[in-house]
This record gives C-alpha cells, sequence and structure tokens, in this order.
C-alpha cells in the first residue's frame, strides 16, 4: 500500500497511558500501526515486539489497526518501539492520549502515479511500446510491498506482501506486464481504502477517547495545565460550556451537565456539590468547581474506550474455530500452488511430453498463491465484533468481549433483580412508627438513620433521608460494630444497644421468635423491622416505584422470544406489586431470596430454559451475574462489585437497552456470518474459476483484498444503523458545538462564523403532539420533511465532529451563549409556533448521534417526570432546546421546575428521572 506517512506525525513521548502505580514500572503505550492490513501481519509484529528488552505484553487489534503494548518505561521507550515497528515499515505511530489519528484522505502520489500508468498503458494497442508503461506501474507502485515483504522474510513470516510480490513476479515472467501492474495498483487502491475504512471504523473509538480535553483549569489560580499532569484530588474549574476534562467530585457550584459520552443519555443530569462528574461529560450552563478523583488517563471515559478496544483481545469462539483453520489454509495452499507450477516439469521429466499449455498452469499456481491469504476470512469476525462494540459503547453499554455479544445473541431467559433494576431503587418511606411507648420516635430514628448510613442499600439512604426531614441527624460515629447481613438487613451497635433492622428474617434472627407478619396490610410495600436487644421496637414501611422503561423492555424481550422473571430479595408483596405496575408483563416471579438462592436459580434456568441473562445492581447479586451466561450490571450508580463480575455494564440506568443489545448482538451474528460466506464464496469462486481455465491473477487480488474492504464495510453498518426502527422520530436540537477556537468568548459573543456547513439540518415536524409517545415513533418517522436550514442555525446546532482538529483542546460553546437565541434558532422559532411540534435534527454524515438525538425528547414525553407535566401544561418539548432556554422555559412554565426541585435530592431530575446520580466511582 501506499505510504501515509502523516500518521507519524503525532509523535510525542508522553503520549502513553501509565496504567499502573509508581513502584512497577510498567505503562501501556497505544500505537496506530497502520501497516496491518491483514491480519497475517500480526505475528509480524508479535515477532518484532516481543524480543525487544522491557516488552511484557504484545497486543495487536486488527480492525482499529492499534497495538497495544505493555512496557518498562525505563528500559524501552514508545517511541524505540515505534522505531522497531518502522523499520519492517509498519508504519507506526504512538496514540495521543485523547488525541484522534490523522489519516490520509487521499491515494498516496505512489498509487495514482501507478494507476496513470496503468491507464496510458491500456492504449497499448494504438501504440506497442506503451506496454511498457505497465511494467513501469509495478516499479511505481511496488517499493512499500518489497520493504514490507523484506521484513517478513527476515522474521520468516510468510504474508500477504511476500505472496504478492511473488505473483507480480510471476506475472512479468510470463510477460503479463498489465496484469502485474494490475495486480501492484489494485492491492495498493484497496489497502488505502481499507485503511480509510478502518479508520471511519475507529473514529468513534478515538472520539470516545477524545471526549476529555487535554487540558484543565486549576481553579485556584486560573492556570491552564495539561489534564495528565493532574493529580489526584486537584481542584478544577469548568464553566458552563466545556468539557469536564478528569472524573471528580462537584465541591461548589451547581450546573447541569450532558452525559451523554457516557450513558449514551443525552438529557441533562442535575449536579451539585457532593455529586459525581465524570471526565468527557460536557458542563451545559453552569459553573462548577471539581475536585478530581482519578487521573487523567484512568478517567471512565478512558478506561471505557480502552475496555472496548481490549475487548478485541478476548477472541470469540467463532473467530478462534477461523483462527485455527487458517493455520491450515494458507501453507496447504502454498503447496498446492508449487505443486501445480511443476505440473508441466513433473509431466516431462516423467513422460517426456510437453504440456501443451505450461502458461496456463503457471497463472494457475499464482492464483493459487495469492488465494493463499485468508484475510477476509480472518477479519470477518473481528471487525463485526469490533464495530458493534463500540456501537454499544456509544450507547452507553460496556460489553466485555466479542464472546460476550455471541452469547448474546443466543439468550433466550432473562432474570432481573427488582430493587434498582425494575424498580428506580428510590424507596419512599410511608411511615415508621414505634412499638414500644419507653422508645421514642426520636430515638428510633437516631438508631435507624445511624447504622443505616454505613449501608449502601437504597433503602438506607431512604430511611437516612426521613430521619433528616424529621430534624434527625444521624450520627454513624456512635455505631460500634456493623455488620451486613445479605438478603436479611443490617446489625448495628450503638450507645450499647444491639440493634437490627431489616425484613422478617432478621427480626427472627434477632428475636428468636417470628415477628406477626404485616406483609399483606398495605399492598406493595416492603416492611421493615427495627429490634433492640431482641425486642421490636419498630416498623417501617417503603415503596418503591417500577422505572419507567420496565415494562417496554420486557415486553420487547417478549417480542424477541426471550422469557423474563424476577428475581428479589424482596418480600412477595412488594414482587407482585411490581409485577402488577408491569401489567403482568414478567412470567415468573421469585420472592425472599438471599444471594444464594438467586444463584441456584440461574443455574436452574441455564439448565431448563437455556443461555440465561442476569441484569442486577447490587453487591447481593454479584454472584448471580457471574453465574449467568451473561451478566449485566446496571449503571455507573450500581454497586462497582457487580460492575467486576458482569460481562455487560449498563452505564445508564434504562434497561430498555437490554433488548436492543440482544438485537444488536443478534445482527452481529448474522454480519459475522454473511462476512465468513462471503469471503469463502469469492475465494472458491476465484480457484474453481482457476482451475475451470480462466486463471485470473488480477481477480485473485481483487478478490483478496476487495472482499477485506468490503468485509469491513459490512460490518460498518453495524455502526449505522439504529438500535430501533422508526426511533429517530424527535429528538431536541440542544447540541452543542464543538470547536477548535482559541477564545471561549468568541463563540460566547455571538461571533460564531467559523463553525462549517457541513451537513444540513433535516427537521420533521409532526403536527400532533402525542405523535412522538414512544409506541407512535414509526409513524412520526415517515413524516419526514427536510427543510433546509439557514448556515447560522449550523452555528448553533451542528456539532463539529471533525476531532482531529479538536485535539488541542476540545472548546464548547453552547447555543444559547451566543446571545440571540429566539430568533437565531431555528427549532426554537419553530416551536414557538407550533406548541407541540416534534423537532427533530439530523446529521447527514454522521452516525455518532443517531441515538442520542432521538432518545432524548421522546423520552421526556413518554417518561419523565417532567414530560407528563410539561405536556399538561403545554409546554411539549421546548425546554430541551437550546441549553439556555431550558432555564428559561422553566421560570415560565413552573411545573418543569418545580418537579426538578423535587426530584433534585436523588435524582437527575425531571426528565431523567431515570438516571440516578452516580454514587460509586469505577476503580
Ligand atoms: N440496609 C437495609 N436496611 C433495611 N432493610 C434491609 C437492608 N438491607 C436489606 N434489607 C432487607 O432485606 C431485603 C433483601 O435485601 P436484598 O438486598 O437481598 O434485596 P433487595 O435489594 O431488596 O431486592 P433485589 O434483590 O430485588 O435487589 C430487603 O428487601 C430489605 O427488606
Ligand atoms: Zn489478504
Amino acid at each position: 500500500m501506499g505510504g501515509n506517512e502523516t500518521g507519524e506525525s503525532t509523535t510525542t513521548s508522553t503520549a502513553t497511558a501509565t496504567t499502573t502505580t509508581r513502584e512497577v514500572k510498567y505503562q501501556k503505550s497505544y500505537f496506530d500501526v497502520l501497516g496491518i492490513c491483514c491480519p497475517s501481519e500480526v505475528p509480524l509484529v508479535e515477532k518484532i515486539l516481543r524480543p525487544l528488552e522491557g516488552v511484557q505484553k504484545v497486543s495487536v487489534i486488527v480492525p482499529s489497526k492499534t497495538v497495544i503494548v505493555v512496557h518498562d518505561g525505563s528500559l524501552i521507550s514508545p517511541v524505540q518501539i515505534v522505531k522497531a515497528l518502522n523499520q519492517a515499515r509498519l508504519e507506526a505511530s504512538i496514540r495521543a492520549y485523547g488525541g484522534g489519528r490523522i489519516i490520509n484522505k487521499w491515494p498516496s502520489p505512489y498509487i495514482i502515479a501507478s494507476g496513470l500508468l496503468l491507464l496510458v498503458s491500456l492504449f497499448k494497442r494504438f501504440f506497442r511500446p506503451l506496454q511498457w508503461l505497465a511494467l513501469a506501474a509495478v516499479v511505481v507502485g511496488l517499493p512499500p510491498i518489497v520493504l514490507r515483504s523484506i521484513a517478513a522474510i527476515r522474521r520468516l513470516t510468510l504474508d500477504i506482501n511476500i505472496l504478492l510480490l511473488i505473483a507480480v513476479g510471476g506475472a512479468i515472467a510470463l510477460r503479463d506486464y498489465s496484469e502485474a501492474g494490475f495486480i501492484v495498483f489494485l492491492f495498493a487502491t484497496a489497502e488505502w481504502l481499507e485503511t480509510v475504512a478502518s479508520h471511519k471504523a475507529t473514529a468513534g473509538m478515538s472520539s470516545l477517547m477524545s471526549m476529555a480535553p487535554q487540558k484543565a483549569v486549576l481553579a485556584e489560580t486560573g492556570q491552564v495545565v495539561d489534564a495528565r499532569d493532574v493529580k489526584i484530588d486537584t481542584v478544577l474549574a469548568v464553566k458552563a460550556g466545556e468539557v469536564i476534562p478528569i472524573d471528580g467530585v462537584v465541591v461548589d457550584g451547581r450546573s447541569e451537565v450532558d452525559e451523554r459520552s457516557l450513558t449514551g443519555e443525552s438529557f441533562p443530569v442535575a449536579k451539585q456539590p457532593n455529586s459525581q462528574v465524570w471526565a468527557g461529560t460536557l458542563n451545559i450552563n453552569g459553573y462548577i468547581s471539581v475536585r478530581t478523583t482519578a487521573m487523567a488517563e484512568n478517567s471512565a471515559v478512558a478506561k471505557m474506550a480502552r475496555l472496548v478496544e481490549e475487548a478485541q483481545n478476548s477472541r470469540s469462539k467463532t473467530q478462534r474455530l477461523i483462527d485455527s483453520c487458517t493455520k491450515y489454509y494458507t501453507p496447504a495452499v502454498v503447496c498446492l500452488a508449487v505443486a501445480v507450477a511443476l505440473v508441466p516439469l513433473i509431466t516431462r521429466i516423467w513422460s517426456h511430453k510437453i504440456v501443451r499449455n505450461p502458461k496456463g498452469w503457471y497463472q494457475l499456481a499464482l492464483v493459487l498463491l495469492v488465494s493463499a491469504c485468508p484475510c477476509a476470512l480472518v477479519l470477518s469476525t473481528p471487525v463485526a465484533t469490533f464495530c458493534a462494540l463500540l456501537k454499544a459503547a456509544r450507547t452507553g453499554l460496556l460489553i466485555k468481549g466479542g464472546d460476550v455479544l455471541e452469547t448474546l445473541a443466543k439468550i433466550s431467559v432473562v432474570a432481573f433483580d427488582k430493587t434498582g433494576t425494575i424498580t428506580k431503587g428510590e424507596f419512599d418511606v410511608r411511615e415508621l412508627r414505634t412499638v414500644q411507648s419507653e422508645v421514642s420516635l426520636h430515638t428510633l430514628l437516631y438508631w435507624v438513620s445511624s447504622i443505616e448510613s454505613k449501608s449502601s442499600h437504597p433503602m438506607a439512604s431512604a430511611l437516612v433521608d426521613y430521619a433528616r426531614s424529621n430534624s434527625v441527624e444521624p450520627k454513624p460515629e456512635n455505631v460500634a460494630e456493623f455488620h451486613i447481613y445479605p438478603g436479611e438487613g443490617i446489625y448495628g451497635k450503638i450507645d450499647g444497644k444491639d440493634i437490627y433492622v431489616g425484613n422478617k428474617r432478621i427480626a427472627a434472627r434477632a428475636t428468636c421468635e417470628t415477628v406477626t407478619n404485616m406483609d399483606d396490610k398495605e399492598g406493595g410495600v416492603t416492611i421493615g423491622y427495627v429490634i433492640s436487644d431482641s425486642v421490636l421496637v419498630g416498623v417501617f414501611t417503603l415503596s418503591d416505584t417500577c422505572r419507567t422503561g420496565s415494562a417496554k423492555a420486557i415486553n420487547d424481550l417478549k417480542s424477541l422470544g426471550i422469557k423474563s422473571v424476577m428475581l428479589t430479595g424482596d418480600s412477595t408483596a412488594a414482587a407482585t406489586h411490581a409485577q402488577d405496575q408491569l401489567e403482568q408483563a414478567l412470567e415468573e416471579l421469585h420472592a425472599e431470596l438471599l444471594p444464594e438462592d438467586k444463584v441456584q436459580i440461574v443455574s436452574e434456568l441455564k439448565t431448563k430454559e437455556g443461555p440465561t441473562l442476569m441484569v442486577g445492581d447490587g453487591m447481593n447479586d454479584a454472584p448471580a451475574l457471574a453465574m449467568a451466561d451473561v451478566g449485566i450490571s446496571m449503571g455507573i450508580s450500581g454497586s462497582a462489585v457487580a460492575m467486576e463480575t458482569s460481562h455487560i455494564t449498563l452505564m445508564s440506568n434504562d434497561i430498555g437497552k437490554i433488548p436492543k443489545v440482544i438485537r444488536l448482538a443478534k445482527r452481529t451474528h448474522f454480519k459475522i456470518i454473511e462476512n465468513i460466506i462471503f469471503s469463502i464464496i469469492t475465494k472458491v469462486a476465484i480457484v474453481a474459476l482457476a482451475f475451470a481455465g480462466h486463471p485470473l491473477l488480477w481477480a485473485a487480488v481483487l478478490a483478496d483484498v476487495g472482499t477485506c474492504l468490503l468485509v469491513i464495510l459490512n460490518s460498518m453498518t453495524l455502526l449505522r444503523e439504529t438500535t430501533t426502527k422508526g426511533k429517530k422520530c424527535c429528538g431536541s436540537s440542544h447540541k452543542s458545538l464543538v470547536k477548535r477556537t482559541d477564545h471561549a468568548g468568541h463563540c460566547a459573543n455571538g461571533a460564531c462564523t467559523t463553525s462549517s456547513t457541513r451537513g444540513q439540518i433535516k427537521t420533521s415536524s409532526c403536527s400532533d403532539k402525542h405523535i412522538c409517545h414512544e409506541n407512535e415513533k414509526e409513524e412520526v418517522g415517515k413524516r419526514v420533511s427536510h427543510i433546509e436550514s439557514p448556515n447560522h442555525v449550523h452555528c448553533c446546532h451542528e456539532q463539529v465532529k471533525d476531532t482531529r482538529n479538536a485535539s488541542q483542546e476540545n472548546l464548547i460553546s453552547i447555543s444559547s451563549e451566543l446571545g440571540h437565541h429566539g430568533d437565531d434558532c431555528l427549532h426554537e422559532e419553530h416551536l414557538e409556533k407550533h406548541h407541540d411540534t416534534c423537532n427533530h435534527v439530523l446529521d447527514d454524515d454522521d452516525h455518532d448521534d443517531d441515538s442520542w438525538i432521538s432518545s432524548k425528547v421522546c423520552r421526556e414525553i413518554s417518561n419523565g417526570c417532567c414530560g407528563s407535566e410539561r405536556m399538561q401544561c403545554g409546554q411539549g418539548i421546548e425546554g430541551y432546546l437550546c441549553s439556555q432556554e431550558i432555564k428559561e422555559k422553566r421560570e415560565i412554565g413552573g411545573c418543569c421546575r418545580s418537579c426538578r426541585q423535587d426530584c433534585r435530592e436523588r435524582d437527575g431530575c425531571c426528565g431523567s428521572a431515570i438516571v440516578k446520580l452516580p454514587e460509586i466511582i469505577i476503580e
């Protein structure tokens, strides 16, 4: 292939991610290696790097042309690794942290020259000597191939470059100059196209990585520093419109943050002091100062990007099968080619006859030789998997490997945990009373809240809040002993008293006699008991509501032929209550389970029903998650243990994504099969054609590299497709403008003219306000009218996706900061006129945003606490247009705002009653 030397321009020695602590000096460096075009280069890379001193581990990810090296930084620097790779002409460069890769938009001059020469040589019919130009085309295009072949030969590996070189040599020996020229040109072009395509596929990856800006502003001094140099516990300033550079906790200020990059959900989440914020998320409208809780390279978003890439290392079953087959395929075909080439010679020696068409045999041998490269087949699985993992990551699902995806496609039953999964896990204390006259309510609240503040169970925070609202301040420091009884409750020693808080089971444990069963008195509530020194002193009741998307998710699973069951540690009454809210969507309920019971049931489901998926959030669910064929843990807010043991992490708490990811897995499975069939058929066809007397060398090369290309392109369709049909009903135009500007004020002053006019905004308007309801999305999808928008709207809304340019510093200006909202904002206007119009903005050239645009408003309208209120007050969906307007609209409408304030305590708010504020740092 032609040189893509520009890839080397990002060379800086600091561009590595140090993953280990000081004592262990191993670091992990990422390299873009453009020279990896075919899996046959993997052993080459390994052979080059493994022997180097200080290199501990090498992993090669073919689809993204990435090499990850774990090495001892003091023994070998990333620059030295790049040098070693480049000696073999692998066109390596260090990937800058957060930086996107630079790629040639145009083929190299060699390819163009080679193509032109070849074209002219086609006129040889009119002027004989022109045939030599084909030879010139070979000479021009061959050098990179020769150099890589030499590198491969030196390391005793047989790769496509060598095979191709032999084929070219053979063609020239047979005086097929045009053929030789064609092979070289085709090969170089296809490889270049492949690079471009795979770059497109990985662009999403680098956009994940580059979501977090590389600069951070110190709150104290206002000094701008490199994000990589920021230590843990540094306080940073994040202004409105800026992307948060590093994970941390808000210490001052209030704001709304768009966490789309992490959760795939783009509605604003309210942040106040003590809220966790994540690198790569966008501070929409307030000034906050953030105390960092991680190093930049260990931020959740960086981990996420790495996880997706490293997921590639865990090969799926199909991939292992293919790899082991191809191990024999290449040598076998090469041997066959040699045998065929020897046929004329052998017949002459043995039977003293001259074969009639020796050239035919040689050509056949060459075709076989070229066909010996199994690259398309080898790529068929990893590329599709890669695209699927990336797609999933963008929608807020972290999948830990291709294997998981493969199993996911076969799932036949889904087991849901109840609290925090099907339900919100946000309990309301209905009642809390004492049952002993000698214990006052105040004392009871003091005991319960002090002990509960040591627990992370969702009920705990509700009880603590309840105590506070009754002006009782918990004193966890007075709790001398503390113990958790999984599935039962908790125990603590406070002021010399043994206090147990929990369900019937813990009551039995504490009093040695069963408490009166009160479960049926009130429907659907969870009853809790407080026992002090073996005496029942208090009773409380808690209620929880189902997540808004739960019923739909379960019904979607049903339509996929998947059974849903509930496994809960909570009471039967609470379980049935949830089932009622879901309108009996679940097929089985299992209540009052201990963690080990959940494991037991999951294993039974596995044998009875087939591949089982378990969804859970709590620490108690971890064993069951591990037991299931696929375990999904809920949210960044879920327990860290659950996240660790699960195969998939749902970054947001939207379980509606579960049927979607299963669909994605099924589609991926289908794509892989397509890819495999396609690559086998083309190879077989070419070889069969050759045996049938038409040995077309150029076709063989085309079949090789061309199929690789098609396999990549076919897999990439996974990135484009939205997860549900008709999803693009309505979205908001609240989009940010990522620009590479040196002054933030630039845009804020309305001088936002530099943004590109790429892409047009299509507005789909639906006249009926109810049309946006989830169920009617499809219908809306059909009513899309395209309106060309004026340029300034781009200024408002278009996100410039050119991440390459945004590498220095990601400055994000919000449309509302432009100072001319109402008038210049097409959508705004649009909505003023039609109160209940669905507004929809689509980029025509980008993939990134399909899903997030659509989800927001639809969700709000149909689900969120705000949504309904808003509809009632006739506000439609306008609240989410330009971010500044959100506030204004709320001021006017009132309903939203108050609603938001209601939710503020526990919730991201409003639209997102669904998104809980993350509480646990992924570590
Ligand atoms: N910290 C606690 N305070 C009070 N009660 C508790 C506490 N922890 C557990 N319990 C009691 O134990 C029961 C079982 O808890 P467990 O954590 O196993 O399940 P869960 O979270 O309620 O439900 P699910 O299994 O659906 O997540 C709870 O329903 C509750 O009654
Ligand atoms: Zn190949």
